[in-house]
């Protein structure tokens, strides 16, 4: 039934392989996004995405649909920082291609980067894993090509408490495609984020990919653009990006420091020209570890978050749990765990929990816990106390968590201390967490193991 035409949400409640579609996420230039859960297992969730129907015809857009699933598949296959592809498949009476994506709860990083600057510890464990997961894509010649913030998603995640995620291969190619030739084709990508070379409609390679990671982390860590901008169009985009001077990220935004090291490093990836940026993204993670190496460590014991400052009847966690646990499963107890250690209001609490999914539930869940919290919540409990199902904070054993920071310095080196710091922020571990938390961290898989025999 080529050439039908079926209007995006008329596919919410059908079937696309084994899953229901059931509500849009939204939709991009290629295709729309869903919601999907397995037609026998409810408990299972994926993204569907299928080429906007109004396309099916282009032959060269429905390869390049497939073809965003195959490099993506390729890439998860070697790094945990690439959203993961489960099938590929064609809805046969629309003749419409989809494919079937792990499904991402949280936010997007352009979510984040709305309000603020990160905190520069958040910054930077934020940017070593964006570069963790495209230095995968350079090393088997794939360029990214449209690396944005909206591409890149943080989940919550047990060990590392934060996963970064990249998506989106859509525009993405082999650097040496023998078939179709150079990447001159004309300009794809998204402007505002596009190297030089990009939107001159030139060849590109890694290092436009760096160009548009020097905007993310601008952006990242000083909160604001490089660029003055008053035109969001693309001529504008062009002159700034071809011609313009990024201000000092101290300029930009006064309130919010930067180290030297990090403002040089995101300023050295957005040289004009790609032979004066960085050679490869090795080297902007081996920049960004040795800041990290020099950061000031939190001794541990100040690590472990303070009691919490507000507290739940057992049937109040019980249904937030419940509520929750709709959206995003078994990972809803810790979340609420978590939200716990860090909230002071009820509804600083539901906001917290509310950011976790996605924009359309947001709105359904915080009117319906809120009314449930606001009911019986105290703000300021009795000192030390915490009533509910909550389990206490547990100590860990400092001659344990120092004997972790020296065997990880083993492995890692100067940015132990800042990995240690990263894993003991989240709610406090056992030892057995801790390490799970820190082989995660370590980033490769080896030297997790090695760290596991150390310290298990
Ligand atoms: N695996 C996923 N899990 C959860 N949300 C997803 C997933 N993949 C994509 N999305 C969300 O679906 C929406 C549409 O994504 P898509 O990649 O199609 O387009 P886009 O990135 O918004 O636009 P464009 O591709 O034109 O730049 C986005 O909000 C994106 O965050």
């Amino acid at each position: 039934m080529s050439g039908s035409f079926a209007r995006p949400d008329t596919l919410v409640g059908r079937t696309v392989g084994r899953y229901r579609l059931v509500e849009k996420i939204g939709a991009g230039g290629m295709g729309s996004v869903y919601r999907a859960v397995h037609i026998e297992i409810e408990d299972l969730v994926v993204a569907v995405k299928l080429l906007l129907p109004g396309l099916i015809d282009d032959e060269a857009l429905r390869r390049r649909f497939k073809d965003e699933a195959a490099i993506c598949a390729r890439l998860s296959e070697r790094s945990s920082h690439i959203v993961q592809i489960r099938d590929y498949g064609i809805l046969e009476d629309l003749d419409l291609p989809y494919f079937t994506m792990e499904y991402l709860q949280g936010r997007s990083l352009q979510h984040l980067m709305h309000k603020v600057a990160a905190p520069v510890h958040q910054g930077l464990a934020i940017a070593r894993q964006i570069c963790l997961g495209l230095r995968v894509a350079h090393d088997m010649n794939v360029v990214h090509r449209d690396l944005k913030p909206s591409n890149i998603h943080l989940i919550p995640d047990l060990q590392l408490g934060e996963k970064v995620k990249l998506l989106d291969f859509g525009i993405a190619r082999l650097v040496r495609d023998a078939q179709r030739g150079p990447l001159t084709q004309g300009y794809l990508g998204t402007p505002q984020y596009s190297a030089p070379e990009q939107l001159r409609g030139l060849e590109v390679d890694a290092r436009a990919d760096i160009y548009s990671l020097g905007m993310i982390l601008y952006e990242l860590f000083s909160g604001v653009c490089p660029f003055a901008v008053e035109d969001q169009n693309f001529e504008t985009w062009y002159v700034l990006h071809t011609e313009g001077e990024p201000s000092p990220m101290a300029a930009a935004n006064p309130r919010r420091p930067v180290p030297m090291a990090i403002e040089q490093l995101v300023l050295h990836c957005l040289a004009k020209k790609p032979a004066d940026r960085p050679a490869g993204v090795s080297e902007i993670l081996e920049r960004l570890e040795l800041v990290m190496g020099h950061l000031p460590p939190a001794p541990p014991a100040a690590a472990i978050p303070p009691p919490p400052t507000i507290t739940l009847s057992a049937e109040q966690v019980a249904h937030l749990e419940k509520q929750l646990a709709t959206q995003v499963g078994p990972i809803a107890p810790t979340l609420v765990r978590r939200a716990l250690g860090s909230s002071h209001t009820p509804g600083e609490l539901v906001e917290q929990l509310a950011a976790q999914l996605p924009a359309t539930q947001r709105e359904k869940f915080s009117r319906t816990v809120l009314a449930n919290l606001s009911a019986q919540t105290s703000a300021a409990p009795s000192p030390g106390v915490r009533e509910g199902s909550v389990p206490p904070v547990l100590r860990l054993d400092p001659r344990f968590v120092e004997r972790c920071g020296h065997e990880l310095s083993r492995l890692v080196g100067p940015i132990a201390a800042f990995l240690l710091q990263s894993a003991l922020k989240e709610t406090p571990p056992t030892p057995a967490v801790l390490v799970e938390r820190l082989a995660a961290l370590v980033g490769d898989q080896a030297k997790a193991e090695q760290l596991r025999r150390k310290l298990l």
